[in-house]
């Protein structure tokens, strides 16, 4: 356990490899990722389904950030949104993004019944109705939403192969080509399942921000997709080549938190 921090020993945080980030934060009380435990997920009959209405035309790019690739969407104004579900408000799509691992063994950043999957896609939604930006809205408690999507070894996947078409031509981090046209919803289940709960952002800072939404069933991409994911480096043009793999943060305790289902 490592419960080896305070003021005095602040710098002497256990620190993550990958994001030279705490692997917790002092005081924190909702952090992500967590397992989900399905036994102990509570069906809430007063969930609502989740309503997901995207505008392809929003995409605008996709880039390395040097964690992980970004596919990024004009979010100034209400034209890819989601709403219903465990939200109050309306929320933007602003990016979605995926964590995976160097094997198939592991590489999303929630777990179902301690499994891991090979890959997680989030998409990243934020409060346009209370906050003016998404910068304040990663601040606030209930200024984020992100749908987790897990992804596992099976069939090829067209929707996905148009962004892994696009990954060799932003290998190295700050890299970035137009994207002009995609609707992520190809990326969603169809089955409207989902597991909620209230977290955080898993990367710097790691602001406990997060109404997370976790689709109950995976989506299905082919081992070469994978891999194409792998051939991506944390590093750019010109530095020694450091392979982008495993950029998932460690599971965090759930604490005083319980998991709803939209499912009995
Ligand atoms: C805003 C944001 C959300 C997540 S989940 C992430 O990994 C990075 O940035
Ligand atoms: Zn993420």
């Amino acid at each position: 356990k490592n419960s080896v921090w305070g003021p005095d020993s602040l710098h002497r945080l256990p620190v993550h490899p990958l994001w030279q980030s705490p692997l917790t934060i002092p005081g924190g009380t909702r952090q992500s990722p967590i397992n989900i435990q399905w036994r102990d997920s509570v069906y809430d009959p007063f969930l609502k389904p989740l309503k997901i209405s995207y505008d392809p035309t929003t995409c605008l790019h996709i880039w390395n950030n040097g964690y992980s690739f970004l596919v990024e969407f004009d979010d100034s104004a209400d034209r890819s949104i989601i709403v219903g579900g465990p939200l109050e408000n309306q929320y933007r799509l602003k990016q979605f993004h995926f964590h995976w691992g160097a094997i198939n063994e592991w590489g999303s950043e929630h777990t179902v019944d301690s499994k891991f999957y090979p890959a997680e896609l989030h998409l990243v939604h934020w409060n346009a109705v209370v906050y003016p930006t998404f910068e304040e809205a990663v601040m606030e408690g209930n200024g984020l939403a992100v749908i987790g999507v897990f992804l596992k070894l099976g069939a090829h996947h067209e929707g996905l192969q148009m962004l892994v078409d696009a990954l060799p031509a932003i290998k190295h981090k700050d890299a970035v080509i137009e994207f002009d046209v995609f609707d992520p919803s190809c990326l969603i289940p169809s089955c409207p399942d989902y597991w909620t709960y209230a977290g955080s952002l898993t990367t710097p800072p790691l602001t406990e921000s997060v109404t997370w939404i976790i689709k109950k069933q995976p989506i299905e991409v082919d081992e070469n997709q994978l891999e194409a994911f792998r051939m991506l480096l944390f590093t750019s043009d010109g530095e020694e080549e450091k392979r982008m793999v495993d950029n998932f943060r460690p599971l965090q305790p759930l604490m005083n938190r319980t998991v709803r289902s939209s499912f009995q």
